[in-house]
């Protein structure tokens, strides 16, 4: 059966990455006209996550603010990590309303200390859902999720996979753009890379074919990612928030049901099968998880959640779907709220929420690049 997802087979060669994200590099930062990152004068911390610490700041010469992301070094023996410069080459490489800009990469004082320059939002979504105190309406999760599609569709079409959505990495300017974020750990199809590992992609948002160790990675696991989001709006609560992949496999069946070779072609040659026996549960349980969501709002949360990969929809299908076409319609993204009291909420939720990736030190002085120190911070506004 002809693949309805682009995938590829990844093989190991690390450095043949390097060179080609450094060819793909714009001039400026080819040959080292970077911008120091003294031009910048830092405001406030607003987010951290594995690869990097981000801040709230100035840009001093064009008085814009902007987000800065510096990349962390630790545990690195060559300097910037792979992640980092899989990051920067993808994102300088991508123009679209719906993926977070990166404007340009800055240096620190010391060579080897790299910082991102991408344009400021205002929310990211986890923090949003674990602190407005009502859910998104429909019509403004329709709005969402419409936004997040048309970015996922772009990204599809040029040949990234993301390989981490989720919703701490869908971000939302004050004007209602959502826009998706962190490119750490996303991958070009075509570029020779390190042997998938199936940690790829945070638990609660993990397909099941990663899950279950395939060795092929395609965009489908981006669209089974963009089916928890979608659950978790409607639902206002993660949609399988496992604790261990064994936890995530069975919350999987017991809302979809066991998969078989009938559903799944190729299901039972899957590496993890080779030592586990899945629970026997037959029945689909969406209707009873979203007794209130139209049929339309059903179906297309049963094609996201297909088990074959293959047949799993894709961004351009989901655009496609008649829930987006019935009432109640998706709001016009300047409409969406801007929740000016959530602004300052950001971290605490996020650190609440599980994460599978490795955690790295989070107390080495990343401030000291700035020409501007920690003392001088402003108040986030
Ligand atoms: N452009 C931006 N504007 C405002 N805030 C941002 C921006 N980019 C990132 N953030 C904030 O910083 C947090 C961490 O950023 P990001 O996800 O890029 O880092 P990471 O180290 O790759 O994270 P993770 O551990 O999820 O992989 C985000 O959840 C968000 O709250």
């Amino acid at each position: 059966m002809a693949k309805r997802h682009t995938s590829q087979e990844v093989q190991p060669a690390f450095f043949s990455i390097l060179n080609e994200q450094w060819f793909d590099f714009p001039s400026e930062a080819k040959y080292g006209k970077s911008r120091p990152v003294t031009d910048f004068e830092k405001l406030s911390r607003v987010g951290e996550g594995t690869y990097g610490i981000v801040y709230k700041a100035r840009d001093t010469k064009f008085d814009k603010i902007v987000a800065l992301k510096k990349m962390r070094m630790a545990g690195t023996k060559d300097g910037i990590p792979v992640s980092g410069l899989r990051e920067i080459n993808i994102l300088l490489n991508l123009r679209h309303d719906n993926i977070v800009e990166l404007k340009e990469v800055v240096v620190g004082k010391s060579l080897n200390s790299i910082f991102l320059v991408m344009e400021y939002c205002e929310q990211d979504l986890a923090s949003l859902l674990d602190n407005m105190p009502a859910p998104f309406s429909e019509t403004q999760v329709k709005c969402i999720l419409i936004q997040m599609l048309k970015g996922l569709r772009y990204l599809h079409e040029n040949f990234i996979i993301h390989r981490d959505l989720k919703v701490s990495n869908l971000l939302m300017t004050d004007k209602g753009c959502v826009k998706i974020a962190d490119f750490g750990l996303a991958r070009k199809f075509g570029l020779p890379s390190k042997p998938m590992t199936p940690t790829v992609v945070t638990l609660w948002y993990r397909a099941p074919e990663l899950l279950l160790g395939s060795k092929i990675q395609t965009t489908a696991i981006d669209m089974w990612a963009a089916g928890c989001i979608m659950g978790e709006l409607l639902a206002h609560r993660p949609l399988l928030p496992g604790r261990s992949e064994i936890h995530q496999i069975e919350l999987i069946i017991e809302m979809f049901g066991t998969p078989s070779d009938a559903i799944w072609p190729g299901f039972s040659d899957l590496p993890a099968l080779s030592n586990m026996t899945l629970r026997k549960q037959p029945y689909n349980n969406l209707r009873h998880t979203f007794t209130w969501l139209t049929d339309a709002g059903i179906r297309l949360l049963n094609f996201l959640f297909m088990y074959d990969p293959n047949k799993r929809a894709t961004a351009e299908e989901c655009l496609e779907s008649s829930y987006f076409k019935e009432q109640p319609h998706p709001c016009d993204p300047e409409l969406m709220p801007s929740f000016p009291q959530h602004r300052l909420k950001r971290k605490a939720p996020e650190e609440k929420r599980q994460e599978t990736k490795s955690s790295m030190s989070k107390n080495s002085d990343l401030f000291s690049d700035f020409g501007v120190g920690p003392t001088s911070a402003k108040k986030k506004k």
